[in-house]
């Protein structure tokens, strides 16, 4: 069996590595200098970092020049979202040196442009699934934006190559990723599913491996890191023995 890859994130809001709780605005904790973080995380043994714009994601400005400089930095794969919704917040995403991007409310809003950028650019993009209950939302997770899988079945026959499920109801609040929401997304898509959201211990991470079958690649892995749960190493080593 695969192992369970692990892509610890870094959120940015305001120049700073923050977690927020169900992804709302207002609710950060600050962490404080994001490359530092992401530099740790590199440190520790990661092969993925997921970097995420918050203020490009919220519509309250960007943090591009900070985004570009840490991906740079960077010796491992870069998984880059937040705000990325037109041919140029792709192009400067991309232009980033990212191994890939992640696109949301583009997938809602504008879903011929993503075949479009689908189709030309291929498993450098993933499509974010962020749900309430099966109900996707868009703009920072701020409204709602279809059905999860009405929009899952355009994706899969319009080629998108991946997908980032995140439960919002879970998001930053270390109560364990909502596994019947992945073995669902994976039963209605043969693509590769990363899990987000709410990953509390290495107990999960352990379930999270259990579903590598199933279809999940990898899981995002935030508050839990930053909250000292556990480390990155202890991480890496409980999902490689499973
Ligand atoms: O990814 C986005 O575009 C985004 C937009 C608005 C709010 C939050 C967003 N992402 C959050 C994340 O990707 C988290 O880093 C990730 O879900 C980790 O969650 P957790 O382990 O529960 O801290």
């Amino acid at each position: 069996m695969s192992t369970l890859e692990l892509l610890p994130a870094v959120d940015v809001r305001d120049g700073q590595a923050v977690r927020l709780v169900h992804g709302e605005s207002g609710s950060e904790t600050s962490y404080g200098s994001p490359l530092e973080a992401a530099l740790a995380w590199q440190r520790a043994g990661a092969e993925w970092l997921h970097l995420v714009d918050l203020d490009a994601a919220f519509g309250t400005g960007d943090n591009r020049d900070l985004v570009r400089q840490v991906t740079e930095a960077m010796d491992i794969k870069v998984e880059l979202s937040g705000g990325i919704r037109d041919d140029a917040s792709l192009a400067a995403a991309l232009a980033t040196g990212c191994t890939r991007v992640n696109l949301g409310t583009a997938a809602l809003e504008t879903p011929e442009w993503v075949a479009k950028v689908i189709a030309e650019f291929g498993d450098k993009i993933a499509v974010g699934l962020d749900v309430r209950g099966t109900t996707l939302r868009g703009r920072g997770w701020t409204r709602d934006g279809g059905d999860l899988y009405e929009t899952l079945a355009r994706l899969d026959s319009e080629g998108c190559a991946r997908y980032v499920v995140t439960d919002i109801a879970k998001d930053g609040t270390l109560q364990g990723p909502n596994l019947e929401l992945l073995k669902n997304v994976c039963a209605a898509t043969d693509k590769p599913v990363v899990a987000s959201g709410g990953v509390s211990s290495l107990d999960d991470l352990r379930a999270l491996s259990g579903l590598v079958p199933l279809g999940v690649e990898g899981a995002i892995v935030g508050k839990a890191l930053y909250a000292k749960a556990f480390t990155l190493e202890e991480a890496i080593a409980a999902v490689a023995a499973v």
